[in-house]
């Protein structure tokens, strides 16, 4: 289909589970919308996608895509932007690579990942792959403030349908371990640019030895931007870890907790300290064969073992390593798949509520429940986990048929914070300093620095800074309870807090602002107390925060809402706060049950056509939405949701009755006659053919399901799989 200027809505093209649920959802949302004149188009953001798109110069004609992430950039900047917003993958080092390896295997020539680049080729290569690696994605649509909540009719579910929640004790050995100084949160700096600094700037790196190199030109703040700069010890952190394993109580499951895809320079290395100190006597040992082999820690056990295969000597000797250490936090035990296997296979704002809503609980090698030391080297926000997991101690697990909601506005326009440092954290060469030099000939801030360790400089702008204060205060208004997550102590907060203050005084509102631990217990008994809640915070604890608290409340994040009101006047909205689910994709392929829940789509699709409605006048678009609200609510109440296991619905089956129960409200609806004329006999087919398309979708859960790839799928297959009733097909064509 030719695109057109500015389509009606946007949809994303995304990976892994939520891909899957778009060849099922999509038709049926574009035979709604159809129906109403309304236009929708896709664009692409896969990480395969986003491979392609980065080298037009190996590919056929055929065989090349649009870099529609770039596309999608420019968009959001517009005041008539629409987008739904799905989760993508934010790709890890062995994601790629496997990206990569699966496209060529495809027919696609693109080139190896190079990792060593000798050549200026080479070196352009691994540019272009480090643009699409980690979250690459996001920040670059999120062109607004984040507000994250759940809608009354999915919270009201949950009070009355609780989910099932690990119990407390009070002397679990369960934690949270920090380190005990020389963090990214110790070693912050911050400042806030003034109209004398506003303009260009440059970060500069002067070695002991005399040697000057600049790491980062070309850098602009405008006025009233914070800009920190803080760095992380690697001799701090390995000391960190070492102390840390060697005081490992017995019984007691070693974790760590890392967000290595966002934050896609400095958790990565994070990670690669951790595997590089857990088999330290393994790799000293065999240091030169595994620099042969060319395997780097920060790639993981995972590949460690697949570049190992077949060596007697080495397999006997790392599994001999392994069993020397204590007992590791389980990805999957039955397939031997450690926290240290993949640097993507934990991602803290999942794994930490995980481990916490089970009651402290991860899984050992012995694929048995046990208590679990939970490391999160910064400071910054392991408080928030540790207090959690304190309140739990004292007070035992969450009533979810009684607690309040806790919802969440977060800081997060323009590549705010710590999400939007990539391009601007460095691992360090050698000894000496870093120095943030402004053009006007300030050094607006300086770190003496030892090789190894990790230096980033993070920005948030002063429009995104008041954008988020105000939506707070409405939240507020709106909900109740709220407070600011900042910590007068941390440097980039006390910048903050000078904006907080006077607007709040201004507005004539009172909000407390409490550093992330006091806030949290404040926010928990809040909730516990039976009342509603708004944590305002700053990008890394939106993230958290949105999968912590509904996880706990809601069973799941994939049910909020997630508005993102686009700073220029557009709306994308996020399906749910959860991500990409790759375990549903493995059942899927193993035994065709797809358990993705696509309520945080349904939710979106409602938002999306309310925004077009309210901000473009769009009355079939107002009518289309209310139906679809009308839809959701009655998946939830009529238990339309997905279910778990193979023979139970699945995300197919709460699809046809989300059509269903979308129809029938359309139909039944008096605003707009020809709509509910075109949509009555498309309820009374589906009502009436209900059995056999039930059976239909039904038929070959069970067996394996072929979708032709990972990363990037095959079209036909995925849709045959996805939509296996010709019945219900027939009837949305
Ligand atoms: N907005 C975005 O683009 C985001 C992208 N991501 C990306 O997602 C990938 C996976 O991240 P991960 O940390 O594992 O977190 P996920 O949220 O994807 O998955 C964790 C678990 O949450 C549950 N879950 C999440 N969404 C749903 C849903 N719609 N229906 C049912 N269950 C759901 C599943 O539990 P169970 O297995 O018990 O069914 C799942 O295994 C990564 O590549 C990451 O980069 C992550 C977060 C946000
Ligand atoms: O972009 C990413 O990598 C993850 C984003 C995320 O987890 C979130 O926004 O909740
Ligand atoms: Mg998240």
């Amino acid at each position: 289909m030719a695109k057109s200027e500015t389509p009606d809505i946007i949809y994303t093209q995304v990976d892994e589970a939520p891909e899957l649920a778009s060849h099922s959802l999509l038709p049926i949302i574009r035979s709604f919308a159809t129906a109403a004149d309304l236009t929708i188009e896709m664009r692409n953001i896969s990480l395969a996608g986003r491979v392609l798109s980065q080298f037009p110069d190996y590919l056929t004609d055929a065989q090349k895509v649009n870099d529609d992430l770039a596309e999608l950039g420019k968009i959001v900047k517009q005041p008539e932007a629409n987008v739904i917003k799905l989760p993508n993958i934010s790709a890890s080092q062995p994601q790629l690579d496997a990206t990569i390896k699966e496209l060529q295997g495809q027919g696609y020539k693109i080139p190896d990942y190079p990792y060593e680049p000798a050549s200026d080729e080479e070196k352009d290569i691994k540019a272009r792959y480090d643009a699409v690696k980690g979250s690459a994605v996001n920040p670059v649509l999120r062109e607004g403030n984040s507000d994250r909540r759940a809608a009354k009719a999915v919270k009201n579910y949950a009070k009355a349908n609780p989910h099932s929640m690990g119990d407390w004790s009070s002397d679990s050995p369960t934690h949270v371990a920090s380190m005990p100084g020389d963090d990214f949160f110790a070693n912050e700096k911050s400042a806030t640019i003034t109209a004398e600094q506003a303009g260009g700037a440059k970060i500069v790196f002067l070695a002991d030895d005399g040697n000057q190199k600049t790491l980062k030109d070309g850098l602009s703040y405008e006025e009233g931007t914070v800009v920190d700069a803080t760095y992380m010890s690697a001799a701090s952190l390995r000391a960190f870890i070492k102390s840390e394993i060697e005081s490992m109580e017995p019984g007691v499951l070693f974790s760590v907790h890392l967000k290595a895809t966002m934050m896609k320079v400095s958790d990565p290395i994070i990670f690669g300290h951790f595997v590089s100190v857990y088999l330290e006597d393994f790799i000293s040992k065999h240091r030169a064969k595994l620099d042969e082999l060319g395997w780097t820690p920060n790639a993981g056990i995972g590949s460690l073992e697949s570049k190992i295969a077949g060596n007697g000597e080495l397999e006997a000797d790392l599994k001999e390593a392994l069993a020397k250490r204590p007992p590791m936090y389980m990805v999957d035990s039955d397939k031997g798949i450690s926290n240290l296997h993949v640097p993507s296979d934990v991602i803290i704002d999942a794994s930490m509520p995980a481990v916490i809503r089970a009651g402290g609980i991860g899984w050992g090698p012995d694929g048995k429940a046990a208590p679990t030391k939970c490391c999160i080297p910064d400071n910054s926000y392991a408080p928030v986990y540790d207090e959690t997991i304190n309140y739990f101690k004292e007070n035992g697990k969450l009533d979810v048929t009684t607690c309040g909601a806790v919802s969440n506005v977060g800081l997060m326009a323009q590549k705010a914070e710590e999400y939007g440092s990539h391009p601007t954290t460095f691992e360090i060469p050698a000894s000496g300093k870093v120095r943030i030099v402004l053009d006007n000939g300030d050094i607006l801030h300086e770190h003496s620095v030892e090789k190894g360790d990790i230096w980033r400089s993070a920005t948030a702008k002063k429009a995104p800074i008041l954008d988020w204060i105000q939506l707070g205060i409405t939240r507020t208004k709106a909900t109740g309870k709220a407070a600011f997550w900042l910590d007068e102590n941390r440097a980039h907060d006390a910048e903050l807090i000078k904006y907080v203050e006077p607007a709040l005084k201004e507005a004539g509102i009172e909000i407390p602002i409490m550093a992330p631990r006091e806030a949290t217990r404040f926010t928990l008994e809040t909730m516990v107390a039976g009342e509603d809640c708004v944590t305002i915070t700053g990008n890394v604890l939106r993230d958290y925060l949105t999968d912590l608290f509904p996880i706990l409340e809601l069973g799941t994040s994939a049910k909020m809402l997630s508005i993102v009101k686009l700073m220029n006047g557009g709306g994308l909205f996020e399906t749910g706060a959860g991500g990409s689910a790759p375990k549903h994709v493995q059942q899927l392929v193993e035994e065709n049950h797809l358990r993705w829940d696509s309520l945080g789509e349904f939710c979106a699709l409602g938002e999306s056509l309310k925004f077009l409605s309210d901000a473009r006048g769009n009355a079939r678009a107002k009518v289309l939405g209310e139906a679809v609200e009308d839809a959701t609510q009655k998946v939830l109440e009529n238990g339309n949701s997905p279910e778990r296991k193979v023979g139970q619905n699945d995300n197919r089956t709460s699809h046809y009755w989300f059509a269903r129960y979308w129809a029938e409200a359309l139909a039944a609806q008096g605003d707009d006659a020809a709509l509910a004329e075109h949509f009555k006999p498309i309820a009374a087919a589906m009502a009436e053919k209900q059995d056999v398309i039930v059976e239909e979708l039904m038929a070959d859960q069970g067996k394996p399901a072929d979708i032709g790839g990972y990363y990037h799928p095959d079209e036909e297959k995925t849709s045959s799989v996805m939509r296996p009733s010709a019945t219900l097909n027939a009837i949305i064509a």
